[in-house]
């Protein structure tokens, strides 16, 4: 199988592939169009998988539109994970100073670099790939990223999200696109019937909210799912004496049964009903609530008077 085409893909169309609602015009001629990925795909012999939330974007309107509503600045070292085949990668090279992306498909990270070298020769030397699973990565090469954008892998989204957001604290300002549904509950705020564990994590790092839907025909293959734009600004973690595993662990315990009352839910955490109701009133919150009510502040109350076991 090669893996390096000698020149990039044209784009002309063919009938039994991708077709996208836009085909890019003369200005976007180094994006990615439908005729692009599909020959790209071919060429590497990738064949997407569910497993890895292979689906790429083949529209050159859709990725402009991803960059514009990150508000990608020319000082910025944009962070992507999952560039794919680079539909996204070249638009954000565009904008930003550099990019560096992470990617766990072997086929995928070693072509990349050609794509690019081909695509905008100009800005080839911007960019960095890395080969590796995004959750397993710490630290990068080169500066420090100010900013992640991604076209996530549905599957892992949150995890990935909330794994970069503690792993860089530099990345001050987040685009990701990601399910619907889960840019829905990222976003939640305490009473919203799909409020829960990814909204109040997500909520410790950063200021969230949904930034626009994407259909599903700007993608090859196709998902069965809408997909929604979520917006991440970096704000300062509440202030707590906790640390952020203590109080994560609060919410993961609340959560965890999300019908019960905290009194019941966080038994297990404080080691009976009755820990969880002194503990709940030293800080302050009603324990006949639910999880579903609370701030990521009160969560960080409660975890600051977890009783002290005996
Ligand atoms: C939804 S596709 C996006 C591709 C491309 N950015 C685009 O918009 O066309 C997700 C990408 O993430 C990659 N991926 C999946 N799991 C990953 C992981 N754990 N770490 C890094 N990349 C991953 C997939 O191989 C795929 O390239």
């Amino acid at each position: 199988m090669s893996t390096s085409p000698s020149q990039t893909p044209g784009s002309s169309q063919t009938p039994d592939g991708p077709d996208g609602p836009d085909a890019p015009d003369s200005s976007d001629s180094h994006l990615l169009g439908p005729s692009d990925v599909r020959e790209l795909a071919k060429a590497l012999g990738v064949r997407p998988t569910k497993q890895r939330g292979q689906n790429f974007v083949i529209d050159a309107n859709t990725v402009r539109r991803i960059v514009r509503a990150a508000e990608v600045r020319p000082e910025d070292v944009v962070l992507e994970v999952g560039p794919g085949l680079g539909s996204l990668t070249l638009a954000l090279l565009e904008a930003a100073d550099r990019v560096t992306a992470v990617e766990i498909d072997p086929v995928l990270a070693e072509h990349l670099p050609t794509t690019v070298a081909a695509r905008m020769p100009d800005r080839a030397d911007r960019f960095t790939l890395v080969h590796a699973d995004a959750m397993d990565v710490t630290e990068l090469p080169g500066p420090p990223p100010t900013a992640l954008v991604a076209n996530l892998p549905y599957n892992v989204a949150v995890p990935v999200l909330l794994h970069m957001l503690a792993a860089f604290p530099s990345i001050d300002r987040s685009l990701v696109m990601v399910q619907s549904e889960v840019a829905d509950r990222l976003a939640a705020r305490p009473g919203n019937k799909v409020y829960g564990v990814p909204s109040v994590k997500a909520n410790w790092y950063a200021e969230v909210k949904r930034s626009g839907a994407i259909g599903r025909n700007v993608f090859w293959p196709a998902p069965n799912v809408d997909s929604g734009l979520v917006s991440l600004v970096r704000r300062e973690p509440p202030k707590t004496t906790a640390t952020r595993a203590q109080v994560f662990a609060v919410v993961d315990a609340a959560f965890a049964q999300r019908r019960k009352t905290l009194r019941a839910a966080l038994a297990g955490w404080a080691g009976s009903p009755a820990a969880a109701e002194q503990a709940l009133a030293a800080a302050g919150v009603d324990h006949r609530l639910r999880g579903e009510a609370l701030t990521v502040e009160q969560f960080a109350a409660i975890a600051e008077h977890r009783p002290t076991p005996a």
